[in-house]
């Protein structure tokens, strides 16, 4: 199928007085692993329940391969919903193989297929257990098979990885790697950033309903502001302050961290640097993307690679969700199944602490 990208374009939704989404707009292309991340409440879960038909948008248009999405293109849709859509009662196989049945698989294949993913997720042995039985991230790994029995063309996930042990994020990881790398555009979202910056292609970071910042880490982080780690011990207190260009972000014992204005001339600052005492560091580095998070969403204005174009054509509709997953989602989901992570740590407690009390 040519053009096999899940387009989300210029899609608007209110609650009441409230604005969930802003004109949201990215695109997933074949093959990629988009990562969707934003503070609590900017609109990612909205934007989901949009692409399944379980909410409508009232403007803006939600495109697979070109088409506007209708239901036949939901049922081969991926989701995993983020209040989870599990039976408590049921029992784990017969559950996956009922989910697959709603997607219009043959009973045999369906079976077939249930029974290869319990397998690769690890929860095979756990396949007569009813789901309730199961711990907490077991059940995720229920939730995920329910999510590929059907060999979905496009996958959705609501906080895969949130409550999961380090080993279950491993397969989570690489189930998402493979079936990208078959061509499935993967979204999906988190507040796990150093996750989400070592497995996606592309990522996009929402704020108030509204994607600000799109594009590869690499790109986002190359938007970023440079900045330079310069170590000298004995150093006076404030002897790289006042230099065309450099900005002090952070000092911590002997170590500033000073942001560099583009085209600033690094070199001032290392001949400062020698003239303040012995230089044992002196490195560029670049921002995390948990840095970068910080800063787009305090304030949204950093670069944009953007996305696809914007527009607003007709809503997707009121389309309800594929067959089947409006019952088990409506049901209350498996307790506890919550966010697991802050908003990812820096990596570089340093420079942390400097977004944390200067945010730019
Ligand atoms: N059913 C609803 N009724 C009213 N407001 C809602 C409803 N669902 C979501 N909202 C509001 O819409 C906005 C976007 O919420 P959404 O759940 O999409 O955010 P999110 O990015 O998924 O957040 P989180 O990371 O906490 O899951 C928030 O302001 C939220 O309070």
């Amino acid at each position: 199928m040519a053009n096999r990208r899940l387009e989300i374009d210029g899609v608007r939704k209110r609650y009441g007085e409230v604005t969930a989404l802003d004109g949201m707009t990215f695109d997933v292309r074949a093959g990629e692993l988009f990562g969707f991340v934003g503070s609590n409440g900017a609109g990612k879960t909205t934007t989901m329940r949009i692409v399944l038909g379980v909410l409508a948008a009232d403007a803006g248009e939600v495109r697979w391969a070109g088409r506007p999405v209708d239901l036949a293109v939901r049922r081969r849709i991926g989701y995993m919903p983020e209040e989870r859509g599990l039976y408590p009662k049921m029992k784990v196989r017969d559950q996956i193989v009922y989910l697959a049945r709603l997607h219009g698989m043959p009973s045999g294949a369906a079976r077939r297929s249930a029974e290869a993913w319990l397998e690769r997720l690890g929860v095979a042995a756990r396949r007569d257990d009813e789901v309730q039985n199961l711990s907490l991230g077991n059940q995720q790994r229920v939730q995920l098979a329910a999510a590929l029995v059907h060999d979905p063309e496009v996958l959705v996930l609501d906080e895969p990885f949130s409550g999961l042990d380090p080993v279950a994020v491993d397969v989570m990881s690489q189930v998402l790697r493979e079936r990208s790398a078959a061509g499935v555009p993967v979204v999906f979202s988190s507040h796990q950033l150093e996750l989400v910056e070592r497995l996606c292609d592309r990522v996009g970071i929402v704020a108030s309903g509204r994607m600000v910042a799109c594009g590869t880490v690499d790109e986002l982080r190359r938007a970023g502001t440079e900045q330079i780690v310069v170590e000298v011990p004995g150093a006076p207190a404030g002897w790289a302050l006042d230099l065309p260009g450099i900005t002090v972000r952070h000092t911590e014992g002997d170590r500033t961290t000073v942001d560099l204005a583009p085209g600033a001339d690094d070199q001032d600052l290392l001949r400062r640097a020698l003239a303040a005492g012995p230089v044992r560091e002196f490195r560029r580095r670049r921002p995390t993307l948990a840095e970068l998070f910080r800063s787009v969403t305090t304030v949204s204005a950093v670069a944009t690679v953007p996305a696809a174009a914007g527009g607003s054509a007709g809503g997707p509709g009121d389309v309800p969700s594929p067959a089947g997953r409006t019952g088990p989602a409506g049901l209350a989901g498996p307790a506890g199944l919550t966010a697991s992570a802050g908003l990812g740590s820096s990596g570089n407690d340093d420079v942390r602490a400097a977004d944390e009390e200067t945010a730019v």
